[in-house]
């Protein structure tokens, strides 16, 4: 989406679409009149993205993707919420213009100039469904902003992990995004990493595994995670 469309409204947003089709295996095409010998093809498996069983959650869940400029965020979230049938926003489409406007000029953003960009996107999750969002939550403070007093409503927080040169490269490869390479040194002075202490927040490493390879780790992640706090198994 770029920056001069609208995103959707938080309000709008819906769960889940448990009419959708799941994944596909194991399912048979009928054949095509009853009686005759036709066997209905084998359904190529490998084709078809896994996804995980969402239907049925205790919780609601807030996954949010993390990471500075093109650390694979977008990549990421976005099958990330294939995966689990849920909703996908690009916390960037929320920046108000002056926002993109200093970041295509590699200006920094600063403290004040995000406040009520993440105001926005708390106010989403407060009111949204199942969710997967895109967040560079830079600062503990961001992140603290994005995490919800609410015992129902389970955050996570994924880190994309990638050296400054790799995602200097990574942008100056990428067209047509307002983010250029340019904003990557501030965007690494901002950085704070996650602390220990920050049990809800999952590092991914992206280097050297490409988009598919991250997307398997944090697919994992995201398994591992809500398969525990759900008790899918136990
Ligand atoms: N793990 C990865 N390894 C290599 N390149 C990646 C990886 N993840 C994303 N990319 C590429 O880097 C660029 C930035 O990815 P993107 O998902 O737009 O990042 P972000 O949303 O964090 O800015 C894109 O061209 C994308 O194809
Ligand atoms: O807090 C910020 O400074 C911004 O949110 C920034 O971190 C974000 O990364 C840009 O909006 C670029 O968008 P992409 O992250 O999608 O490249």
């Amino acid at each position: 989406m770029s920056a001069n469309d609208s995103p959707p409204k938080p309000a709008a947003l819906t769960g889940p679409d448990t009419t959708a089709t799941p994944s596909g295996v194991g399912t048979t095409t009928a054949p095509s009149s009853p009686g005759t010998t036709t066997t209905p093809p084998i359904p190529d498996t490998t084709t078809i993205p896994p996804t995980l069983d969402t239907t049925t959650l205790k919780h609601r869940w807030i996954w949010i993707v993390t990471g500075p400029t093109a650390s694979g965020k977008t990549s990421a979230a976005k099958a990330l919420a294939a995966y689990l049938n849920f909703p996908f926003i690009e916390g960037d489409d929320y920046h108000p213009p002056a926002n993109i406007a200093k970041m295509k000029d590699s200006i920094p953003l600063t403290d004040a100039d995000r406040a009520g960009w993440l105001a926005t996107l708390r106010d989403y999750e407060t009111r949204s469904s199942n969710l997967v969002m895109t967040c560079s939550a830079l600062k503990r403070a961001y992140r603290d902003i994005l995490r919800l007093d609410d015992v129902g409503v389970m955050v996570r927080f994924i880190f994309l992990d990638a050296p400054e040169e790799e995602l200097t490269r990574r942008a100056a490869e990428r067209k047509g995004h307002y983010a250029g390479p340019g904003l990557l040194k501030s965007q690494f002075e901002a950085l704070e990493r996650p602390g220990e202490d920050e049990g809800d927040l999952f590092v991914v490493g992206t280097v050297g595994r490409g988009v598919e390879g991250t997307v398997e780790g944090v697919r994992g992640v995201v398994r591992g995670v809500m398969r525990r706090e759900e008790g899918w198994g136990v």
